[in-house]
């Protein structure tokens, strides 16, 4: 239904585009209008930033004014027509989009939008500055009517170029959030720790959002310059980039046409509000607050948030429609699925938390990792995943060396990985959760998402029934287009395994998959783990809870102050004086591992 309303959104979109130069009176109204269409296209590349990675960028005027720059000074020095001097335009912001993705591997937040604002300021006094290329505050004067292959673009042709490009803009960044680009993005905003897990590479997604922001500004303001035959620094204020980043949030961060919205208002409201004169700044300032305090997910998030809870989709998918796990996990038997981690050091200052801990699991065993508290265990665990990295020893998978590699890299070999605390996409829904694990197995490329290619659509059909089979195996397929932070926590450890497994992993890790279950669900974790472990996944399985282990594990090692004390059958584990005494302190005539429990 959710995709019939995006078409529909689409063909309404189109009829307007063509429909307002039909009936627009005025060469101002026009212009006005084509003024629309430029911020527009400014504002759907800043959603997929803000929408989608969650980040804040307060310099989309500097990267606007760039464009402008770099298009009309193309068009006037070197005779450019409008669509090679705003492809210049799109790779000169482009590649400053990818500076400025730089310091959001180290900062976010607040810190970051100050990076952006910073970024702003620089290119205005760049701007100002430079005046044998700028022309300093007088700015560019004379900038050409836009041409195309030496014809001169009347007005509506113009017009339709302006219309063209929001349209694809639109068109564009819909087909890249609705594809593994966007659910990664996605997946980084709400818990990178899983997203990297998962083998997404953060800093390369945020890069792309980045990029994807700044080549639409840059492509905005050749467009801009060429709209106003004239630019000069004072045009690309602060005041720009907070009304852009306005115009993404008032129509909807992260929805299709929000942004469209969002422009088109704050393109409009200032003409509206001339009339108030004096008070033309605190209208519009007082607008913008009630509507945001009525509003708080923008015009088009509460309105499609209404109508989800007037008419809810159907929470269940049919398990038939799935692809078996049995099948989907079947084509990693050609792994050995074998981990050997050996004389691993980790040191956190002058603490020594792992010292020198070899460990193998064999292929297709169920081997449980236990100790007292401190003992080292999330330390081992976040150091084979590539969360940590160890001072000294290897680590391999299958023979592939995982020690030096970074977390997304070891999620790519086949190491799978829980967390202690469940770190779910807290809103997307389960399916989405699970489609975000199978991202890694899918070949498509930037370009076939953009352009919904026969081979994206046939990769992600795959994906969407390899995630409902591996639901139906975890027992979800009724819960599938819940958002994740809705389900009862017993389901949410569920849909993490699900979301493992859907990497096709040779080890999955699971940390503490047991706690605060109840007695029941212990009992299906335990009955999955054995069902896991006979599709010939190993299973690397940190618990305190004894029953649970001495159930399924077929061997169980136990670390104490950092170092491996035993390692053999649960059997023989619980009866070792080594392990009495790391549980108990002093030697214990008693069954440790029983007496724990
Ligand atoms: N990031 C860190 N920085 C400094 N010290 C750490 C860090 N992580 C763990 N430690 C220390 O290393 C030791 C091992 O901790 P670790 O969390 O690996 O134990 P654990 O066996 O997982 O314990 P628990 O069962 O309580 O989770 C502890 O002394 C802990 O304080």
């Amino acid at each position: 239904m959710t995709r019939h309303l995006t078409s529909l959104g689409f063909v309404v979109l189109a009829l307007v585009l063509v429909a307002v130069p039909l009936f627009s009176d005025n060469e101002y109204e026009l212009r006005l209008f084509m003024l629309f269409l430029i911020y527009g296209i400014i504002a759907v590349g800043l959603n997929v930033l803000v929408g989608l990675t969650g980040l804040i960028s307060l310099g989309q005027a500097g990267l606007f004014a760039l464009g402008a720059y770099t298009g009309g000074i193309l068009a006037t020095r070197l005779g450019f027509d409008i669509v090679t001097a705003s492809l210049g335009a799109a790779i000169v912001s482009g590649l400053f989009g990818v500076a400025l993705a730089y310091p959001s591997v180290r900062v976010r937040g607040v810190y970051l939008a100050v990076v952006t604002i910073a970024f702003g300021i620089i290119v205005e006094n760049v701007a100002i500055e430079w005046q044998s290329l700028t022309g300093g505050t007088t700015g560019l004067t004379s900038i050409p009517m836009p041409n195309l292959f030496g014809a001169e673009l009347s007005g509506y042709a113009f017009y339709g170029v302006l219309a063209a490009s929001l349209f694809l803009a639109t068109l564009l960044t819909h087909n890249l959030k609705v594809s593994r680009y966007g659910r990664a993005m996605l997946a980084v905003s709400q818990s990178e720790t899983a997203a990297r897990a998962l083998g997404i590479n953060a800093t390369m997604m945020r890069t792309l959002a980045f990029v994807v922001a700044s080549v639409t500004a840059g492509v905005a303001g050749s467009f801009y310059s060429f709209l106003n035959s004239y630019i000069s620094p004072d045009i690309f204020t602060f005041a720009d980039s907070v009304r852009f980043l306005l115009m993404v949030i008032l129509g909807g961060a992260g929805s299709t046409f929000g942004a469209v919205i969002g422009a088109y208002i704050l393109t409009y409201l200032p003409e509206y509000l001339q009339q108030f004169q004096l008070w033309q700044k605190f209208a519009y300032g007082a607008l913008l607050l009630l509507v945001m305090f009525a509003l708080p997910r923008g015009i088009v998030g509460t309105v499609v948030g209404v109508a989800k809870r007037l008419r809810p989709a159907p929470r269940a998918v049919l398990a038939g429609d799935g692809i078996p796990a049995e099948q989907s996990l079947g084509s990693t038997s050609h792994r050995t699925s074998e981990l050997v981690a050996r004389d691993l050091t980790v040191r956190f200052g002058g603490l020594t938390a792992l010292s020198k801990a070899s460990l193998r699991v064999k292929p297709g065993e169920v081997h449980a990792l236990i100790g007292p508290n401190g003992a080292g265990k999330s330390t081992f665990v976040n150091t084979i995943s590539g969360f940590y990295q160890p001072a000294e020893g290897i680590c391999e998978l299958d023979g592939v060396q995982l020690t030096g590699k970074r977390s997304h890299e070891i999620a790519r070999i086949g190491l799978a990985r829980t967390f202690q605390n469940t770190e779910l996409f807290g809103e997307m829904t389960v399916l989405e959760n699970v489609m975000v694990g199978h991202q890694q197995r899918l070949g498509y490329g930037i370009a076939q998402a953009l352009l919904r290619t026969p081979a994206f659509r046939r990769e992600e059909e795959v994906s969407r029934r390899t995630a409902i089979g591996l639901l139906a195996f975890v027992g979800l397929e009724d819960y599938a287009n819940e958002e994740a932070r809705f389900l009862p926590f017993g389901l949410q450890r569920r849909l993490e395994i699900a979301r493992a497994l859907a990497s096709k992993p040779s080890l999955l890790l699971l940390d503490e998959p047991a706690a605060g279950l109840t007695t029941q669900e212990i009992d299906d974790l335990e009955a999955m783990i054995r069902r896991i472990a006979g599709l010939g996944v190993s299973v690397l399985l940190i618990e305190h809870h004894v029953e649970l282990i001495m159930a399924v594990a077929d061997t169980v090692t136990v670390l104490d102050y950092g170092q491996i004390i035993a390692s053999d059958t649960p059997s023989v584990v619980q009866e070792d004086p080594r392990v009495i005494e790391a549980y108990f302190g002093t030697p214990h005539t008693a069954n440790a591992l029983e007496v724990t429990a």
